[in-house]
C-alpha cells in the first residue's frame, strides 16, 4: 500500500507546565497565560484514502457519539471548507485519558487536520489550519503549530519557546474533570496578573489546581503522593498530575511504585510536536 495514502500518526499529549488565569471575557472564555510542552506519548491515528467521500471512524471511539467526536468534526470541517470529494477511514488507538488535561481530544483533532491536509492534497498553510482548529477548541492551534510555546489570549496567541529536554511521570487519578465545569466555577481564581519580563524568573503555578483539589480529593491525594519524589503539578484543568526529572530512570522509578488504583506513563518532552516530526518523515523525505 502507498505510504502517502495509508499512514499512521501520533496525536501527542501536552502538559501545561504552568497555567495562569488573568481575566474572564464577556463571552465566558478566559484570558490565560500557559506554557505548553509536547510529550513523546499519545494516541495513534491511522488514515486511509478510501476512494469514497464518506468519513469513517473506527477503533477506540468509546461512547463518544460520532457527531461529537473531535476527529470526525475536524475531518468534516476540512471536507466542507474545501469542498473536496475525498473521504477517509480513520482508526483510533486511544492511550490518553479523556478529560485528563493532557489534551487528547484536541490533539486528535489537530493530527486529523494535519494528516488530511496532506492526504487530500489541500495544502492549506499552518495559519489557515490553526484558525480552523480554533473553532474546535482553544487547545487545537498549539497542536497544529507544533512548537512548544507560551500561549496567551484564550490559548490561541502563541510565542515559541525552547525548553530543555526533561522526563515526566504523568499520573491519571482515574477521575474525569470537566474543563467547562472548572472554568464556570465561582471559586476559580481569575485575577493572576499578567507576567511582565522574563517568565523564567517568575513564580509559576496552575490557577485551577486549588479548586480541582477541593472538588476532587483524589487529585489532592495524587499530588501529595508524588511530592515524595519531586515537586508535583497538575496539567490544564486536571485531572492528570506530573513530576519532572532529568532522566528516564528517575521518572520510571515513580511509575514502578504507583498505587494500582491510578494509571500513569513516562515520557520525555519535545520542542517540536512528534506529530509534525512523523508527518515530515512521511511526506517530505
Ligand atoms: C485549560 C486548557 O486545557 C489549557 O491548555 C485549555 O485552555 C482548554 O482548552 P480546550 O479543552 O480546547 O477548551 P475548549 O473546548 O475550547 O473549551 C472548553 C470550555 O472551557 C472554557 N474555557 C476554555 C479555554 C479558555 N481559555 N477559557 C475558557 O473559559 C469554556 O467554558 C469552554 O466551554
Ligand atoms: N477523539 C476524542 N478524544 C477524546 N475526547 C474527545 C474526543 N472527541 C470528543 N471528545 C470529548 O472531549 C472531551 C475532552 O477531551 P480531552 O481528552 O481533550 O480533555 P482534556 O485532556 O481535559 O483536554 P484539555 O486539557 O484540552 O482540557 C472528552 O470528555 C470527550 O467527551
Amino acid at each position: 500500500m502507498n505510504s502517502k495514502t495509508f499512514f499512521s500518526l501520533i496525536a501527542p499529549a501536552k502538559l501545561n507546565l504552568f497555567l495562569h488565569i488573568n481575566a474572564r471575557r464577556d463571552d465566558g472564555y478566559h484570558e490565560l497565560e500557559t506554557l505548553f510542552t509536547f510529550l513523546n506519548f499519545g494516541d495513534e491515528l491511522s488514515f486511509e484514502l478510501t476512494g469514497e467521500s464518506s468519513i469513517l471512524i473506527t477503533g477506540d471511539t468509546k461512547d463518544i457519539p460520532l457527531e461529537d467526536n473531535l476527529i470526525y468534526k475536524a475531518a468534516l470541517m476540512l471536507q466542507t471548507d474545501t469542498k473536496t470529494k475525498h473521504g477517509v477511514k480513520i482508526n483510533l488507538i486511544k492511550r490518553l485519558p479523556m478529560g485528563g488535561g493532557v489534551g487528547g481530544g484536541s490533539s486528535d483533532a489537530a493530527t486529523t487536520l494535519l494528516a488530511l491536509n496532506k492526504l487530500w492534497n489541500i495544502n492549506y498553510d499552518i495559519n489557515k489550519l490553526a484558525n480552523l482548529g480554533l473553532q474546535l477548541g482553544a487547545d487545537v492551534p498549539v497542536f497544529i503549530r507544533g512548537e512548544s510555546a507560551i500561549a496567551q489570549g484564550i490559548g490561541e496567541k502563541l510565542h515559541r519557546v525552547e525548553l530543555a529536554q526533561k522526563w515526566y511521570c504523568v499520573v491519571h487519578p482515574n477521575q474525569h474533570v470537566s474543563t467547562a465545569k472548572i472554568f464556570t466555577h465561582p471559586d476559580l481564581k481569575r485575577d493572576t496578573p499578567k507576567i511582565s519580563g522574563d517568565w523564567k524568573q517568575q513564580t509559576l503555578h496552575n490557577d485551577c489546581e486549588p479548586l480541582v483539589k477541593k472538588l476532587c480529593p483524589e487529585v489532592e491525594k495524587t499530588l501529595q503522593w508524588l511530592l515524595k519524589y519531586a515537586p508535583s503539578k497538575m496539567t490544564g484543568t486536571g485531572s492528570c498530575c506530573f513530576v519532572e526529572f532529568d532522566t528516564q530512570a528517575q521518572a520510571s522509578h515513580v511509575l514502578a511504585n504507583l498505587p494500582h488504583t491510578w494509571q500513569g506513563f513516562v515520557a520525555s518532552n519535545a520542542n517540536i510536536s512528534p506529530a509534525h516530526t512523523e508527518l515530515t518523515a512521511i511526506f517530505d523525505q
